[in-house]
């Protein structure tokens, strides 16, 4: 029989009880008991979802990140956190989210820091490493999770992150290379095999995805001396790859000495074959065979047709599986109730996922005819799809047809542009200016559900997030900010808003997938061509600029992060659907324009975490990406001023990229690097203006004027202090206004400074003590 199992479940919960559980318990407002209670509910529910599986995967679940959970059980929270003490799971989430020293005197710790799950929009905490760090396991939650699906009759999988990919996922904090670990590392990691072996694992799961990007020749010889090391322990292992090929790596990784390889045969699926030659025959191949990051059904005979030769050859040896863990997907369409109905039919969340699984092996085992009738109903899903009249839209392809570069061009060079826009807009040195959103309150988003569910009507709904805009308007004008926003009150997110908005779109009611913690996305389901019906933003932002003299800048969503950040169709490739966004968003900049809007940002946050995983294929990427948001931005006249805002640093590779998308200002995430970033941006020359985050918005800490004043000076060494602004590296809206107003007092303060120091002559400010 064909082995059917998975490689991770969502954990937030189909209704989403683990966020609900777990902002209670930080707001105090229930006890360790009830979370530790809902936590076991939800896995309960999640391994009796998957109970038609040969395995159920265990270690998948967690209270925050499991990275961060791999970095508990290997005895390596940050020393800060460790040191001091207290019970496990109070420095499990001081690790996830710091502690603010406001709250507690003298007890403020800085969060690990987060960043993005290879190419997906799941953020996990960073291992931090020095010379010095020693791990030690502590095998508790494996145990007991392994021992409670167990209990409910369960056959479980553990499944743990590869010592090299934890490594690799990793930060060196002293400059040390973390690989000189690894010998440190793997007799914990053979101490965990063992632990699990005696409590009765078969097999595990050991995630590897590492294998799938550009590894150098010391990162392959790490793989060599990690499985040669822990081929001695007892259980089997199941060497686990996703989120792409494996290409020079795949003959690497058949050789490891393990029980079993995983290969995402979604992204990979002609290396299935190769590796069903290659792989030594005492060697279990598991297939991931249903997407596991997108929401499209599989369309299940044309699997059978490439998978049948193979498991004639493999039999028994052949596994099923989702491509990768089913986290970055919805857990249950049939909770769905206002999806169109031919749309309906396309799609299939985590539980349908499951149900193609078993279908697949079934087919397998006893042959098509005994699920005829589930595979002719599958076939006819398909073929809607792929004749469905609403997924195409001839104007969108005839529109497209007709693009030139020049439509990508600006009328003149930055050079010529800038003085025509401070002409326009008076703006002084260090001009400040934020993100664009202001905080999300519990009223405002009381007040979208109310409007959602009917019981407020669209006009009060209307006054209430006008009358959020008008407070922003006032508070910022109060804050003494140069560039203003209207600070997207009435957006539940930057994607899904825009989503709602489009045709080609359709959005969930319950779809949600987590981001980081507690925090989820609900990401819109693109599906056929795009187009913009009507203008999204400019009754908005024209009410807002009603309310002030300052500028206040128009505020989109960019067409690359669009893409990234929804379920996209793969009937096409990434690339055209991109260009029809950026056509949509190019007629809203364009409207802003004619409604006489002077600044427009256009947010691309996305772009960077979108870069393929191995470096070969960035070029055509960056190709197509960069000329959406030329297409998107630079159409407007040379008076009008394009800002871009993105929030993951470390684009010192991507620079020439940045830079040919030519946007006026470009507001990035730089305080963390401590300004690092910047010597990039100096020694390519970057051209335009520059906002480096001044702050960082992730936590709780209220930034000093000082500091902020201390940032700017280094960045004024490396970028002239007429091209830099002063900004907070993100949007406010998942903090409190009680954080915002003093973040951003300390912040033109700050930039008060900084212009009077540059009236100033340098005897002045050297009797000022800033020099
Ligand atoms: N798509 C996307 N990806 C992104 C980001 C982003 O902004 N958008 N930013 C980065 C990640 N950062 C994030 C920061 C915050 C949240 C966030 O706050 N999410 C909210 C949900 C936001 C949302 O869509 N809210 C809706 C629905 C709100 C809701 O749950 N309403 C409740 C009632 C809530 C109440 O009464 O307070 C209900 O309907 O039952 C709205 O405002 O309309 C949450 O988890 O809480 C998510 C990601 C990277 N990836
Ligand atoms: N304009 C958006 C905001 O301020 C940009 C966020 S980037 C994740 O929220
Ligand atoms: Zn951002």
């Amino acid at each position: 029989m064909t082995t059917t199992h998975s490689l991770g479940y969502p954990r937030i919960g189909a209704q989403r009880e683990l966020k609900f559980a777990l902002e209670h318990y930080w707001q105090g407002q229930s006890s360790e008991t009830e979370l530790l209670a809902t936590a076991e509910q939800l896995r309960r529910q999640h391994w009796q979802d998957q109970a038609g599986l040969g395995f159920q995967p265990v270690g998948d679940f967690s209270l925050y990140d499991q990275v961060l959970d791999m970095s508990v059980t290997l005895g390596n929270l940050p020393p800060r956190v460790r040191e001091r003490g207290g019970e496990l799971l109070d420095q499990y989430f001081r690790a996830a989210r710091g502690r603010s020293a406001t709250d507690q005197p003298g007890q403020g710790v800085a969060a690990g820091e987060m960043t993005k799950w290879f190419d997906t929009n799941y953020h996990y905490i960073v291992p931090e490493f020095t010379r010095d760090t020693r791990f030690q396991l502590d095998s508790r939650r494996l145990l007991e999770q392994f021992a409670e699906a167990r209990a409910q009759g369960h056959r479980p999988k553990p499944v743990i992150i590869g010592p090299v990919t934890y490594l690799w996922l990793g930060k060196s904090k002293d400059d040390s290379d973390r690989l000189a670990l690894l010998d440190r590392l793997l007799p914990v990691y053979g101490e965990l095999l063992d632990t699990l072996a005696e409590a009765g694992a078969e097999w595990i799961q050991v995630d590897e995805p590492a294998l799938v990007t550009e590894l150098d020749e010391a990162w392959r010889h790490a793989f060599q001396l990690a499985y040669h090391h822990l081929k001695s322990s007892r259980p089997k292992l199941l060497l686990t790859t996703y989120f792409g090929q494996l290409r020079d790596t795949l003959q690497l990784a058949c050789e490891l000495p393990v029980a079993g390889l995983h290969l995402d045969a979604v992204s990979a699926q002609p290396e299935a074959g190769q590796l069903a030659d290659w792989l030594a025959p005492h060697k279990v191949l598991s297939l991931g065979v249903v997407d596991g990051r997108n929401v499209w059904k599989t369309d299940l005979n044309r699997v059978l047709d490439w998978l049948e030769p193979i498991h004639a050859r493999l039999g028994e040896r052949l596994w099923l599986a989702p491509s990768c863990s089913l986290l970055h997907v919805p857990v249950d369409l049939s909770r769905e109730q206002n999806l169109a109905t031919d749309v309906r039919t396309w799609l299939a969340f985590a539980r349908q996922k499951l149900d193609e699984l078993e279908l697949l092996a079934r087919a397998l085992d006893l042959g098509r005819e005994a699920v005829h009738e589930a595979l002719a109903e599958n076939r006819r899903a398909i073929d809607s799809r792929r004749h469905a009249p609403s997924t195409r839209n001839p104007a969108v392809r005839q529109a497209l047809a007709g693009l030139s570069p020049r439509d990508g061009q600006r009328q003149s060079p930055y050079a010529q542009r800038k003085p025509i826009q401070q002409r326009r807009l008076h703006l002084p040195l260090y001009p400040t200016t934020t993100i664009g959103s202001f905080p999300q309150t519990p009223e405002i988003r009381q007040a979208r559900r109310q409007y959602r569910e009917g019981t407020l009507a669209p006009d009060q709904y209307r006054s209430l997030m006008e009358a959020e805009i008008a407070r922003c308007i006032r508070e910022q004008e109060a804050l003494g900010l140069d560039v203003l926003v209207h600070g997207e009150a009435e957006r539940n997110d930057m994607v899904e808003y825009f989503g709602e908005q489009l045709e080609g779109f359709a959005f969930t009611q319950g779809g949600w997938v987590q981001s980081y913690g507690s925090r989820c996305v609900k990401p819109p389901i693109l599906f056929g061509d795009v187009s913009r019906p009507r203008p999204m933003t400019v009754d908005w932002i024209r009410y807002a600029q009603s309310l002030t003299d300052k500028p206040v800048k128009g505020m989109l969503t960019g067409p690359v992060t669009m893409l990234n950040w929804s379920f996209v169709r793969d009937d096409q490739p990434l690339s055209e659907t991109c260009w029809q966004l950026a056509l949509a968003i190019r007629e809203e900049v364009l409207d802003l324009e004619r409604a006489g809007v002077t600044i427009i940002q256009i947010d691309e946050a996305a772009l960077r975490e979108g870069l393929p995983l191995r470096r070969s294929d960035w070029p055509s990427y960056l190709e197509w990406a960069v000329d959406a948001f030329r297409i998107t931005a630079n159409g407007v006249r040379d008076e009008t001023q394009i800002h871009t805002h993105m929030c993951y640093s470390e684009f010192n590779d991507i620079l020439a990229d940045i830079a040919r998308m030519d946007a006026d200002v470009i507001t990035i995430e730089t305080s963390r690097s401590d300004m690092e970033l910047l010597e990039a941006f100096q020694s390519f020359d970057y051209p335009n203006d520059i906002g480096p985050g001044v702050y960082d918005i992730h936590s709780p800490n209220i930034p000093d004027a000082d500091d902020i004043v201390a940032l700017m000076h280094k960045a004024a060494q490396r970028i002239p202090p007429e091209r830099l602004w002063v900004n907070p590296d993100c949007g406010l809206k998942t903090r409190r206004w009680e954080e915002v107003i003093p973040s951003l007092t300390a912040m033109v303060t700050a930039a008060a400074r900084l212009r009077q120091e540059a009236l100033a002559p340098a005897r002045d400010r050297c009797e000022a003590g800033v020099q």
